[in-house]
């Protein structure tokens, strides 16, 4: 039975604890903290010992990790050593130049494309890697049998295996999740100054926008501080994007402002306008091309979605969302599972919105479009009501 050794248990060295439990693996944990090391055992994570390890993982912060590596490295001279930092072509210098001699060839980088908002050994879950990209990351001296070991304990976590050097890595989560992460905390920045009842008026958009800016911020400043340079190319680009709609809008600003100067007192002048121009959207010659700008911006956003993978990497799922009125009280969501359940439907996905100053509250209850109309069918039967 393979022995994996977790140097640091919070959010993820907990995951990949319960995960590789639950395939067999025998699982050491250690973290500077006794309460986090005791919080991962207690929750099934693994066993607080000192077991030679096959391999080792050091889930701790990407400031430490190099160093961390470094003394793993040391400690357990017949173990492969990895680290799961958000980065890779810093910790691959840092441990080239603080790795003893003949050790810096059991490392091997490795990165879930996993992960929470939240910090911490309670937020762990044992599914969470299921189906999710695990980019192994070999050094240019890394041995075939390390690279083996770590491929073997993210398909053991249930990751999907991808091989990248740290450069083709770095380059590419700037822009799949550092800089997003970046658009989400400025976006819900912009909220802190706006009074509670605009913000309560908030849909679903806004929280599938701003979730991650809930991450922990010193986890990311050294995240980002990482990965600074592929972070700033891709956010060179935006910016490029942000001024052309900032053009845009200032010329569409300016044509609604001078194209209502002289209309009537219902803007009857304006009707008029638009109209001898062939519609109700045609266009006014203020702001030639504004629109087709703000188009083309909205149309790459489109065209860059539609690359998101789904689940296990395949081509995107389009869910049916089923929105179910639930009572805002204590078992209503534990009924509706059952319900779901009874019918004999899976629940991919599942969102929670409280109505402002309603009792209620809507379940929005994501399934595979072939089941759809069975579970509104069924759950109409049994007495809920569908939006
Ligand atoms: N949070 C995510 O979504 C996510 C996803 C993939 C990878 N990662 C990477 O995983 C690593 C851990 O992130 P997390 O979200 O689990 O953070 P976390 O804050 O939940 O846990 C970090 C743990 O590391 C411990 N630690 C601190 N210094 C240490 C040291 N010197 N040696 C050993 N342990 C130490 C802490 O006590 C804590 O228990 C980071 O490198 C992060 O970049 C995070
Ligand atoms: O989904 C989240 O909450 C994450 O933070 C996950 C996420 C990501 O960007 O996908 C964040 C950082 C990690 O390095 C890997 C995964």
């Amino acid at each position: 039975m393979t022995r994996a050794r977790i140097v640091g248990t919070g959010l993820i060295g907990t995951s990949i604890g319960l995960a590789l439990r639950a395939a067999g693996w025998q699982v050491s944990l250690q973290d500077p903290s006794p309460t986090a090391a005791a919080l991962a055992r207690d929750l099934g994570a693994g066993t607080i010992d000192d077991e030679t390890p096959d391999v080792v993982v050091v889930a701790a912060p990407p400031d430490v990790a190099a160093r961390v590596v470094a003394e793993q490295l040391e400690r357990w001279p017949g173990a492969a050593v990895t680290d799961v930092a958000s980065v890779k072509g810093a910790i691959a210098s840092g441990v080239a130049a603080l790795a003893g001699p003949g050790s810096v060839e059991r490392y091997v980088g490795s990165h879930p494309m996993a992960g929470r908002e939240r910090s911490g050994a309670v937020a762990g879950r044992p599914d969470l890697f299921e189906g999710r990209a695990w980019v192994v990351v070999p050094t240019p001296r890394s041995a075939p049998e390390a690279v083996d070991a770590v491929r073997a304990l993210a398909a053991a976590a249930r990751g999907e295996v991808v091989v990248m050097t740290a450069d083709e890595h770095d380059a590419a989560v700037a822009a799949v999740s550092h800089v997003p992460q970046v658009m989400a905390t400025l976006t819900a920045a912009r909220l802190r100054d706006r009074d509670e009842h605009a913000v309560g008026l908030a849909g679903q958009g806004l929280r599938d926008v701003t979730r991650i800016a809930a991450s922990d911020p010193q986890l990311w400043t050294q995240i980002l501080a990482g990965n600074a340079a592929g972070v700033r190319e891709v956010l060179l680009d935006v910016q490029e994007d942000l001024a052309a709609a900032l053009d845009a809008l200032a010329a569409l600003a300016d044509e609604a402002s001078t194209s209502g100067a002289d209309d009537g007192p219902h803007g009857e002048r304006r009707g008029e306008h638009a109209n001898a121009l062939g519609g109700r959207y045609a266009p006014a010659p203020g702001a030639p091309g504004a629109r087709a700008v703000l188009a083309r911006l909205l149309d790459d956003g489109n065209r860059g979605r539609a690359l998101v993978p789904g689940k296990h990497g395949g081509a995107p799922t389009a869910y049916d969302v089923v929105t179910v009125v639930i009572p805002d009280e204590p078992g209503s969501l534990g009924r509706l599972f059952a319900e779901v359940g009874d019918a004999g439907i899976n629940i991919e996905d599942l969102h929670l919105e409280h109505a402002v100053g309603h009792p209620v509250a809507l379940a929005e209850v994501s399934v595979l479009p072939a089941a759809s109309d069975r579970l509104r069918d069924h759950l109409r039967s049994t007495g809920w009501r569908i939006h």
